[in-house]
């Protein structure tokens, strides 16, 4: 459990983190979201003892990072995966960092295995690839099997078997009970590893909640009918006070009404449909809508566009975001 009270982290005149309170909870992965510069980095780095409160608390399974006798066994985080010595292999990288507390050789081994890094393990980690640093760095993170993981950007240059193994490492490590926070702007692969969501907007908190309900409170759900007979049942529906939107022909985008009804209206109407289902928003449209006033560093081309837009860089049609559903 990591508890934050207050946590407040100012550099100069900067204020990096300012006053944030949140509980990050056991059994759960909570994804950490926030633009550029919102203070993610900082957070984390206070909470493993790497960055000084200027003001408030953070706590690590009930005490201050710097006051656990074995911290690796309490905290395993992946902050900066370049910070390793490079001339070292990754075997003797984990076996140093396991004599610091008395890890056995046998758990070096394991999490090699775990991580996929057999076959590289006595290569100089200079050498490693970007996919290869993260790997090392989060098989670091397991090493001590601590009881809370933070892991910064860990997908950061993983290819799409990496990203996977990842989200089920995530999964797995929140289904036995551990605390686990885990950073990303990857939204479509947060949207299906985390069950709660913190989001910071310059330096403080802009959501705290489990993913459903900060998706289904920030975006519109609506009703996606396909008919041959649109007017027959644009009509029926208006009469029931829906608002239907007809933006492509034969379909209709429905608010307002629940699936049910629209489904029993059609049948009273004898109107066939072709498609009849519920589209919810997903977690890129709620982050965007979230921090649309938060985003530090803007482009040009973003500054009055539809986040959709932005997100996808293509023309904002639903279609992308309702295949990931
Ligand atoms: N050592 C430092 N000295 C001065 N300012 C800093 C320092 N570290 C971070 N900052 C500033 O604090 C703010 C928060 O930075 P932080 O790295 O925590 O953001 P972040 O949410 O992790 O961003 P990103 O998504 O880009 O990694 C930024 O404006 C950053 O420039």
């Amino acid at each position: 459990m990591i508890e934050a009270r207050s946590l407040t982290k100012r550099y100069g005149t900067k204020t990096a983190v300012d006053g944030v309170t949140f509980t990050v909870r056991p059994g759960k992965v909570t994804g950490f979201l926030g633009p550029n510069g919102a203070g993610k980095s900082t957070t984390m780095r206070m909470i493993v003892g790497l960055d000084r409160p200027t003001e408030g608390l953070v706590t690590v399974n009930g005490r201050p990072y710097a006051e656990h006798r074995s911290p690796l066994l309490e905290v395993g985080a992946l902050l900066d995966a370049k910070a390793v010595h490079i001339g070292r292999s990754a075997h003797s990288h984990l076996r140093a960092l396991a004599a610091t507390h008395s890890i056995p050789r046998t758990r070096v081994n394991e999490v090699i295995e775990m991580t996929g890094l057999a076959s590289v393990a006595n290569k100089r980690v200079g050498g490693f690839s970007l996919g290869m640093g993260q790997r090392l760095g989060i098989a670091a993170a397991l090493l001590g099997d601590p009881q809370t993981l933070i892991l910064d950007e860990p997908v950061n240059g993983l290819d799409p078997d990496g990203v996977l193994w990842v989200r089920q490492l995530a999964r797995g490590l929140a289904a036995e009970g551990k605390t686990v926070l885990l950073s990303s702007h990857l939204m479509s692969e947060m949207a299906l590893t985390a069950d709660h969501i913190i989001v910071l907007g310059r330096g403080r908190i802009i959501a705290d909640a489990p993913v459903a309900e900060l998706v289904g409170s920030t975006t519109e759900t609506l009703v996606r009918v396909r008919t041959p007979h649109v007017e027959h049942l644009q009509v029926a529906l208006a009469a029931q006070g829906a608002t239907v939107a007809n933006n492509e022909p034969f379909l209709l985008d429905v608010t307002g009404t629940p699936i049910e009804r629209i489904g029993e209206l059609a049948a009273s109407a004898g109107v066939v449909l072709h498609e009849l289902r519920t589209i919810t928003g997903s977690l890129e449209e709620a982050y965007l809508s979230l921090t649309r006033d938060d985003v530090e560093y803007q482009t040009d081309a973003a500054v009055g566009f539809d986040p959709r837009l932005i997100a996808s860089s293509a023309p904002v049609t639903r279609t992308s975001q309702e295949e990931q559903r």
